[in-house]
């Protein structure tokens, strides 16, 4: 994909970045015709060559001074104090990030690619597992937007949802330093917090893309750093990976989806959990088998725990037992549970053809743009595809 030149607010970033403690080596930002900005090989580049170190006095995390001094309530989620903390810059005359926040996203492009934004309309058209991690975003911005709001009532709605929303796109994991040995990953003096919480905003880092095969970010003490995990040609757009993230979940936290995700998979709970009488649910619960159900397009094609959940549905309780408890490693049902699995997935595939159709129709314009249809409609196909082969798989 051709990168071109990303323009001069870009450069003033750069240099801003190097002179606080960004260390940049053989690459640079490029804009990209389809994902914004992204990082280029300014140069040819080695395997294991350090292309950028971020100093850990760079990053912004809720231990800086000036954060602190907002005195949130205990209970404030770190996403919501770095929200709060960028929206109350945002504005600010003499912003000390000023050259970095000029070349973040705008909140024109976020209403474009983040089903958040999205109409009603095509939202009801998210595939089940994009649509849960949805509710959970929007249930997370809610409670996070009404403890600020409570503390900063000067903070709109609206900016608060863009800063939030940039924090969640742009937050890197990581592991406050000076941990105390019992709670290796809760910052000191605020066990409040879990390890959920342990995220930072690392400047320059998050020009980086993500693929399922990219650099892998490392943190230490002194900061955060990508080396570069092979041969790159002067030219070439550097990843890093996000983590092992599904499409659904790349589509609802960040708004894109990869072409080829070797990640990627499908849940299996809208179709599973319906089928299961409350003497199941208990008896699932009780054995920790209850929900997260999946099938990917690479093998195994059933993950373990739909192999045991489809035994309990299809089999006598014995044999669900003698393969849960290890006993009998189940080989001798796997028969009768591809069967039962491939009789939900030909249902199911009956559905998306008409999704599919559904989507295909709609027309484009104020509430849905050609960018989300066609977002909407590449997931929905690949969705088709893990269950055809899901179903090809279970029928050899
Ligand atoms: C950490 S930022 C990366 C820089 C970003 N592209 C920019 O313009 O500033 C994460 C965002 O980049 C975009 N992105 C990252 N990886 C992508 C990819 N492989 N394909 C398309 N968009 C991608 C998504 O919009 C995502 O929310």
């Amino acid at each position: 994909m051709a990168a071109m030149d990303p323009g001069e607010e870009h450069t003033r970033f750069i240099e801003w970045a190097q002179s606080n403690g960004v260390n940049i080596n053989g690459i640079a930002p490029a804009q990209f015709k389809d994902r914004g900005m992204g990082i280029v090989a300014a140069t040819d580049i080695k395997k294991g060559d350090r292309i950028v170190h971020v100093r850990n006095t760079s990053l912004i995390t809720v231990a800086q001074r000036e954060i602190q001094a907002l005195e949130f309530p205990t209970k404030t989620s770190i996403h919501a104090r770095l929200a709060a903390y960028f929206a109350l810059q945002h504005s600010k005359d003499g912003c000390q990030h000023r050259p970095w926040q000029d070349v973040w996203p705008s909140q024109d492009e976020f209403k474009d690619i983040l089903p958040l934004h999205w109409s009603k309309q095509l939202q009801d058209l998210l595939p089940h597992a994009a649509a849960v991690l949805l509710t959970a975003q929007r249930s997370n911005l809610e409670r996070d937007y009404l403890s600020i709001h409570a503390i900063h009532p000067s903070i709109s709605r609206d900016l608060f949802t863009y800063v939030w929303l940039i924090v969640n796109t742009r937050t890197f994991y990581w592991e406050y330093p000076d941990l105390p040995n019992a709670h290796p990953r809760l910052p000191k003096k605020r066990p409040q917090l879990t390890a959920d919480d342990c995220y930072a905003m690392c400047p320059f880092m998050d020009y980086f893309n993500h693929s399922d095969q990219g650099c892998d970010p490392k943190a230490d003490a002194k900061g955060y750093s990508v080396t570069a995990d092979r041969v790159y040609k002067a030219g070439e757009e550097v990843y890093v990976s996000y983590g092992s993230h599904t499409n659904d979940f790349l589509l609802v936290e960040y708004g894109f989806i990869l072409d080829s995700n070797g990640c990627d998979s499908l849940p299996l709970d809208h179709l599973i959990l319906s089928q299961l009488s409350s003497d199941q649910v208990q008896v699932l619960k009780e054995d920790g088998f209850y929900g997260s159900y999946t099938l990917s397009p690479t093998t195994p094609t059933l993950c373990y725990r739909t192999q045991a959940v489809v035994r309990l549905l299809t089999l006598p309780s014995r044999r669900y037992t003698a393969f849960v408890s290890g006993t009998d490693e189940g080989t001798g049902d796997q028969g009768k549970v591809n069967e039962y699995v491939i009789g939900l997935l030909v249902k199911y595939k009956r559905q998306i053809m008409e999704i599919v159709e559904e989507v295909d129709g709609l027309k484009t314009g104020v509430d849905v743009t050609t960018g989300q249809k066609d977002a909407l409609l590449r997931r929905w196909k690949q969705v088709r595809a893990i269950v055809k082969t899901g179903i090809d798989v279970l029928s050899s």
